[in-house]
């Protein structure tokens, strides 16, 4: 291999992959590599090593790590120590804490780690960076960027303050002290191996090489500010197509390369900065390290580091910037907060990461959430002013600190590769020098030359903006196959899915309805027995109003029969009163008599003394006074007959009167005491109907009852054997699993013994290589032609040898393998046997469930049937029952009422019958007092002779009748 020395130095015009692996560089231009370019052509063995010898381990690959975030607080600037700025910022290095303390805010931010305003350079190199630049060393690729408000010091962390070309100054940054760093490394290592570099700029969403050549030409500014384009590689990755990469063999040589890019860099002096970086730069290092294999080809490892400084965030006011500056800081926010939207993505994992929103997050892409490693730094003020936007960069940093990537080794290339690439580009710099010298290209004149630049260039940017666009439609296109791919796999799960999980819902569907059925049966049941129960109670109560109206009516009854009763009373006074009367009127006619018998009495004295005193004169007439007395006698005779008559009639009257009435009553109260008597027969039998049908519906509740609780015994013992034969399998599941468990853990414990014991024969065998391979080289100086032969047979033995133990233990693992897997199986076997049974038990129990269940069900509808006709039953008979009270109510109230009228009429009747009796007792009287005073007045009173009337009394015997009747 021939190695290029510094004085063939020169700058090598590619197309440059942007954070990307070598073999992507391979892919996307011609010669990407530079020669080695180590001052040093003496050919060396390398001492570095990868940590697992060769391509990148799995291990590597998988380990996601976090972007560390390291904050930076910059001291006081002059103008703020001459203000007398509050200080907001306390930061604690040891607990890698920063406070912000004002009045407003207090809050407390941990970064993986923080440096306070007296932080020196070397302090935050050595105990933040160095770490990351080792592993560029190590092949990896790396990022550093800082990120802060305007004024802050990001360009003094990255860059330094005092540029110096030789020995490193207290100040230098990130930058200088990596370069440093990476050569130092080297030359201890000896290394063979080249740097080259590259500064790129990105102003207003335009890139612009900060190594392009200076304007030597009269095109040099042009050429110095002609933007260069971003390209998709295709790969997800970005490279900068036309990005120069200067080969350095040197520091100094880069800190020269530096100093002339930041030159170039666009500033600017706002209010906050003197010299503020209006564009975001990215500084790369690209390192290539020569390392010999044991097949003696050399592989080339490589390792970039990515320095950026980005343009501070800034509050457009407080800047101060005004118009053209403006529409810049507005350009410079634009992008950092694309890179915010970015880090809040990664954060968050949203599906969408909307790197293509900036060049500046397509130009990070690989740094956030990809396959380097990160580191950012984040500055920020300790004034008081800067409040606001010290905690938005607070914010920021500490979201990022989530980000994780996952990066990976650059897989490392063989030296036929890079010289392959080499070579083609050596030709194609042969043909350019050849074509210079001959002078057979094609010669412009100046305008038509820029005229077809510009031309070149827009139709440059038009296919990168189609390829752009053809590539974001390629992606779409390989997510939505993805995704349909995805989703077409998860449909099939899904309906093998719901396939199963319908059985499923069948299943348990169908035990749920015959549950809810049952459910729903004995709860109707329960709701009929209720509701019967209600109406039970409800006819019952009606019953006993109906008895209760009942008895009031009985009471009125009585008391109808009461006022009866007094009325009959009353009645029996009157006759009483009327006996009285008759009485009366007896004594008084007795009295009138014995008056008219004094009277008559007196009249005879009177007469005797007329009879005397005229005996003689009226003798002639006695006889006709003798026919007088006569006639008088028998008309007294029929006046007494006629009194005792009435009288006799009158007490007839009476007595049947009297007979009548008692009888009145006693009927009354015999009708009385039958409807008494048959309403209580009455009630005494409906009670006990009603008692015998609460009985039954007692009897049959007490069945159903009993009925209930036997079919919910019997589902609890179906649930009590289900859950026993759950917990069974559970049990064997467990078991299954723990034997399960236990094999495949005692299978990675026999894989890993066997990781170990292959690697131990690797490592031995290795080692033994190693010696014998040093012993035959010794003594192969000595017979290198005899004993090359041997020494080939015998690796060739020692390798096949090495490999017929590995596979021997290949064949061993195999085995065992084999013999695990069939436990498992067994196993696998055995559990789906128990399955199968415990599936055909739980079957069998569902089965004798539901026939148990339908005997239940048919058992409570005859139930419920026969319930309800002793319902209906009973309901007729209390429907009887209401028209036989009824009836006797009506019969009761009829008779009582006939029997009043009749007693009425027979009392009008008996009383018309007295009135009658009275009145003709009383015309019968007085006729025959009449009769008698006409008799008295028809008697001679001149002629009346005492002695003959005597005498003709005596005749007659009317004297003794009168006198017998007044004694
Ligand atoms: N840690 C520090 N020690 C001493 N001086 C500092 C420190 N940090 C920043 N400065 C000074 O502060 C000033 C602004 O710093 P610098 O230009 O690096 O800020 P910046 O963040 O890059 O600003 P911009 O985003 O505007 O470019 C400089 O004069 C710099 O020397």
């Amino acid at each position: 291999m021939s190695f290029v020395t510094p004085d063939q130095r020169r700058r090598l015009r590619s197309s440059i992959p942007w954070f990307t692996t070598p073999d992507q560089t391979r892919r996307s231009g011609p010669a990407p590599f530079p020669p080695f370019a180590t001052p040093r052509p003496e050919s060396r063995r390398l001492d570095l090593r990868w940590p697992d010898g060769g391509v990148p381990g799995r291990s590597d690959r998988d380990k996601e790590v976090n972007v560390q975030v390291v904050l930076r607080c910059r001291p006081f600037s002059d103008d703020e120590q001459r203000l007398n700025v509050q200080k907001v910022i306390i930061c604690n290095e040891q607990k890698r804490e920063v406070t912000v303390s004002s009045k407003q805010v207090d809050k407390t931010f941990t970064f993986d780690k923080v440096f306070g305003i007296n932080a020196q350079q070397r302090t935050i190199y050595d105990s933040a960076i160095l770490p990351v630049v080792s592993e560029v060393l190590e092949g990896f690729n790396c990022t550093v960027f800082a990120y802060g408000q305007t004024g802050t010091g990001k360009t003094y962390t990255m860059e330094g303050g005092t540029k110096s070309k030789g020995e490193l100054a207290t100040d230098a940054g990130v930058i200088p002290r990596a370069v440093r760093q990476i050569f130092d490394t080297l030359e201890a290592q000896k290394a063979d191996y080249s740097v080259k570099v590259s500064f790129l700029e990105l102003y207003n969403e335009e890139i612009t090489d900060l190594l392009a050549p200076d304007g030597s030409t009269r095109f040099g500014e042009e050429r110095q500010r002609r933007t260069i384009s971003l390209m998709e590689d295709g790969k997800g990755g970005v490279f900068v197509r036309g990005l120069e990469e200067e080969v350095v063999y040197s520091a100094s040589d880069i800190y020269s390369l530096l100093e002339r890019g930041s030159a170039k860099r666009r500033t600017a002096d706002t209010l906050l900065n003197k010299q503020s970086s209006r564009s975001h730069s990215i500084f790369s290092i690209t390192v290539h390290v020569r390392e010999a294999t044991i097949g003696g080809e050399d592989l080339i490892k490589c390792g970039k580091l990515n320095l950026v400084d980005l343009a501070g965030s800034e509050n457009i006011l407080r800047s101060g910037a005004r118009e053209g500056r403006a529409r810049e800081a507005g350009e410079i926010n634009k992008s950092l907060l694309t890179l915010g939207r970015v880090i809040t993505a990664l954060v968050e994992h949203s599906g969408h990461i909307p790197y293509r929103d900036s060049k500046l997050t397509r130009l990070l892409r690989e740094s956030l959430g990809g396959k380097t490693k990160t580191c950012i730094i984040a500055t920020v003020s300790p004034s008081a002013h800067c409040l606001e936007e010290t905690l938005s960069t607070l914010d920021y940093a500490y979201r990022a600190k989530n980000i994780r990537n996952k990066p990976e080794v650059n897989q490392k290339l063989s030296k036929s590769v890079l010289l392959k690439d080499l070579y083609l580009e050596i030709e194609r710099m042969k043909q350019d020098v050849q074509a210079a010298r001959e002078k057979n290209g094609v010669y412009i004149p100046h305008d038509r030359f820029v005229q077809n630049e510009a031309e070149k260039k827009m139709v440059n940017e038009r296919v990168e903006t189609l390829e752009n666009e053809l590539e974001q439609w390629k992606k779409k296109a390989n997510r939505f196959e993805e995704f349909y791919n995805a989703e077409k796999e998860q449909t099939l799960n899904l309906r093998s899915d719901i396939k199963q999980c319908r059985e499923n819902l069948e299943n348990v569907n169908r035990a749920f309805q015959e549950l809810q059925e049952n459910h729903r049966m004995i709860k109707s049941v329960v709701k009929e027995k209720e509701f019967i129960i209600s109406k039970l109670l409800c006819s019952e109560n009606s019953l006993l109003e109906q008895t209760k109206e009942l008895r009031t009516n009985l009471e009125t009854a009585s008391e109808d029969l009461n006022t009866l009763l007094s009325k009959l009373d009353c009645k029996t006074k009157l006759e009483g009163e009327n006996h009285e009367l008759v009485l009366k009127f007896g004594f008084q006619l007795d009295q009138s008599l014995r008056n008219l018998h004094k009277i008559v009495i007196e009249s005879v004295s009177q007469q005797n003394q007329h009879f005397k005193s005229m005996e003689k004169c009226i003798s002639s007439f006695l006889a006709s006074k003798c026919e007088a007395t006569k006639n008088l006698e028998s008309r007294i005779g029929k006046i007494k007959d006629s009194y005792s008559s009435g009288v006799a009639i009158m007490k007839d009257f009476a007595c049947s009167l009297q007979q009548k009435a008692s009888q009145n009553i006693e009927h009354m109260e015999t009708t009385f005491y039958a409807q008494a008597m048959t309403i209580e027969n009455f009630l005494v039998t409906a009670v006990s109907e009603a008692e015998y049908v609460l009985h039954d519906i007692q009897g049959s509740l007490s069945e159903h009852k009993q009925l209930v609780c036997f079919s919910a015994k019997q589902q609890e013992e179906g649930l009590q054997r289900n859950l026993v034969s759950t917990l069974v399998i559970s049990k064997t599941m467990i078991d299954f699993f723990n034997d399960f468990h236990s094999r495949v853990s005692r299978l990675m414990e026999i894989l890993e013994e066997n990781h170990r014991e292959r690697s131990c024969q690797i490592a031995n065998f290795e080692k033994k290589f190693k010696d014998d391979s040093v012993r035959e080289e010794k003594e192969a100086l000595k017979r290198i032609t005899t004993i090359l032969a041997n020494l080939t047979a015998r690796k060739t033995n020692m390798v096949s040898e090495a490999l017929k133990n590995m596979s021997d233990v290949n064949i061993e693992d195999k085995r065992k393998l084999e013999q695990e897997m069939f436990s498992i199986q067994k196993v696998s076997e055995d559990a789906k046997k128990e399955w199968n049974s415990y599936i055909g038990k739980v079957e069998n129990q569902i089965q004798e469930d539901t026939f148990s269940m339908a005997g239940a069900r048919g058992t409570m509808e005859h139930i419920l049937q026969d319930c309800s006709k002793k319902v209906d039953d009973s309901r007729q008979q209390w429907k009887n029952i209401q028209l036989v009270v009824g009836h006797i109510n009506n019969n009761s109230t009829t008779e009582i009422t006939t029997y009043v009228e009749q007693s009425i009429s027979a009392n009008s009747t008996a009383l018309e019958e007295i009135m009658s009796t009275s009145m003709s007792a009383d015309g019968k009287f007085s006729d025959g007092a009449s009769d008698l005073l006409v008799g008295v007045n028809s008697l001679p009173t001149n002629m009346y002779n005492p002695e003959e009337a005597r005498y003709h009394c005596a005749k007659s015997g009317i004297h003794r009748g009168i006198k017998g009747t007044s004694i």
